[in-house]
């Protein structure tokens, strides 16, 4: 694609006087490694380096023109200037890799995104369209799913994917928008027609000075991701509902609010079923039920969240609350990983932080007669002041909480534990192996009671280490789960 062309449909020109030779454009990089002849690079001040060094070698590889900070040296290629680099390369970008699906929403929130991205991709499908999400669990369609490493990649890569769908035939997508997504600009350019935000708790104050500055990152996607005239999707019993909604209504965006507080769909009745539960909800002056066939208020929150995406979106009112039936378990969220020979029902979830841990031992509670035996950890080189929060959680919600490793990453994974155990009482275990811990839940777990195995869900490793000596151990919860019940029943 010509440079004019793109800076046309982009609104942009560089910081040059002189008359620009009209190059051919043939890809975006934020890597100079990533550079080919006629790329344009983005060189970026980072956490761990400042992409202005590499702005000689990308040139050196070829890259055409930069993006990059106004003070950034730049000398033999075209330099975009802008204070922030960022938002100019995802602005320059997007028409590159037009065209898009024409249906974009996004979801923000400290958990949930995840959930609510792929409930939102079952629904639109089950309404005949062809959906697909994007984020932790990688890109989504109706016949893989395909790892990316990040729940939002870097923009090059978020817009490719999002063009390739298009190829394919994808008309909506749903993607998760992570507080570092947002705040790196690293997933915008196209049009999103509406935004979702789920809730707000402690989760990365290591990224994140405070709170309110984490609630900011995620304002983005209301104060200025989200299309003019495009739709705020807000679950409403949040203690940041209000403020998000305060967002939404300065940006003029037409507000959509879901819960018990909910306008639009209000949460009338819960009632924990067998398998699931059953929502009394009233939508548009009606009151429906829905059999939903997962487990816990959480659940129902994203679920209901994913609806009122796919009703902002045009979906079919009738259609859309009847799909609800038939949505499927999230990998790694409530998942049923096996049965112990005591006929204990084990569940793994991927609650990595205190309110997401609140929230899945809630789930579970009301299915549980006996023991709720709870098996977690924290992850390291990420927030530490959430470690004796989770401790605290799982000490008051678990009938017994076992504290094993979870990603020790280049921490001292004893250290992270004893930070996780100051939060919790004496009777806390801890089994640094997570496997011999996942063993002991399993073997300890007696009738009625059920075992939850949280902080890894779909997560297939156990990351040790870090930088050039990070290491992956292939660990996989669920597999894990169900090598320990069968080797109790033999
Ligand atoms: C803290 C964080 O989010 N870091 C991400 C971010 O790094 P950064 O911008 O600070 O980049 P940097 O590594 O300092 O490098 C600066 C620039 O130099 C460039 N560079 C660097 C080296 C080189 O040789 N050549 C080169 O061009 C880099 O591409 C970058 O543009 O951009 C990088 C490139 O896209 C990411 O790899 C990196 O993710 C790191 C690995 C990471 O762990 N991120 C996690 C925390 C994360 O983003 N998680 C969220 C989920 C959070 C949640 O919701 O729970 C996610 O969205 O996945
Ligand atoms: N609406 C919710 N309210 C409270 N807790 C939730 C909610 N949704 C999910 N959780 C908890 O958070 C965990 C992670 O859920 P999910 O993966 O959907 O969130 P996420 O926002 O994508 O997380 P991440 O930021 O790590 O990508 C779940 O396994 C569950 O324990
Ligand atoms: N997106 C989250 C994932 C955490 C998963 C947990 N298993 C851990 O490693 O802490 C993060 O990067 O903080
Ligand atoms: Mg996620």
């Amino acid at each position: 694609m010509k440079l004019s062309v793109l800076c046309s449909a982009a609104g942009v020109s560089p910081a040059t006087k002189d008359p620009v030779d009209d190059v051919t454009v043939t890809g975006f990089a934020i890597d100079n490694r990533k550079v080919a002849p006629g790329t344009i690079f983005g060189a970026f001040r980072g956490a761990r380096f400042n992409g202005e060094d590499f702005i000689p070698a990308a040139i050196q590889a070829g890259a055409v023109a930069i993006v990059a900070h106004p003070d950034a040296v730049v000398e033999g290629a075209l330099h975009f200037a802008d204070p922030e680099p960022r938002r100019l390369f995802a602005r320059l970008a997007a028409p590159f890799f037009a065209p898009v699906p024409e249906t974009l929403v996004a979801v923000t929130g400290t958990n949930g995104k995840t959930s609510t991205v792929e409930l939102t991709r079952q629904l639109w499908r089950m309404g005949g369209h062809r959906a697909a999400s994007i984020g932790t669990l990688g890109v989504t369609t109706s016949d893989e799913t395909v790892s990316t490493g990040l729940t939002t990649p870097d923009i090059a890569t978020f817009l490719a994917n999002l063009a390739g769908l298009a190829r394919e035939g994808v008309t909506h997508v749903a993607y998760e928008a992570s507080s570092h997504g947002l705040s790196q600009f690293r997933i915008e350019g196209p049009q999103v027609a509406a935004g979702a935000f789920t809730n707000l708790s402690r989760d990365h104050l290591d990224y994140h000075a405070t709170m309110d500055e984490y609630f900011a990152a995620k304002m983005r996607l209301f104060d200025e991701v989200v299309a003019e005239g495009g739709t705020a999707v807000v679950w409403a019993d949040d203690a940041w509902s209000d403020k998000a909604m305060e967002h939404a209504r300065l940006r003029g965006l037409r507000l959509f609010t879901v819960g018990e507080k909910g306008a639009d769909i209000r949460l009338v009745g819960r009632t924990p079923s067998g398998l699931g539960q059953k929502l009394e909800i009233e939508h548009a002056g009606r009151a429906r039920i829905i059999d939903l066939p997962l487990i816990g208020a959480y659940q129902a929150a994203n679920a209901l969240v994913a609806a009122g995406l796919v009703l902002a979106t045009g979906g079919d009112v009738d259609a859309t609350f009847d799909a609800m039936k038939r949505l499927v378990t999230v990998r790694g969220r409530i998942e049923r990983a096996a049965i112990t020979p005591a006929g204990a029902p084990v569940y793994v979830d991927y609650a990595h932080t205190p309110d997401a841990l609140e929230a899945a031992m809630a789930a579970l509670r009301p299915h549980v007669s006996g023991r709720l035996i709870v098996v977690f950890g924290a992850g390291g080189d990420r927030d530490q002041g959430k470690r004796p929060e989770m401790g605290r959680v799982a000490d008051e919600g678990a009938d017994l909480a076992i504290v094993t490793d979870d990603n020790p990453r280049g921490e001292d994974p004893a250290a992270i534990r004893a930070m996780v155990l100051a939060g919790m009482g004496p009777a806390a275990r801890e089994v640094g192996d997570r496997r011999k811990a996942i063993g002991l839940a399993v073997a300890e777990a007696g009738a009625g009671d059920i075992v939850l195995i949280a902080g890894k869900g779909h997560e297939q490793g156990q990351i040790i280490g870090s930088g050039d000596n990070v290491r992956v151990l292939p660990f996989d919860d669920v597999t894990v789960a169900r090598e320990m019940a069968g080797s109790l029943g033999r």
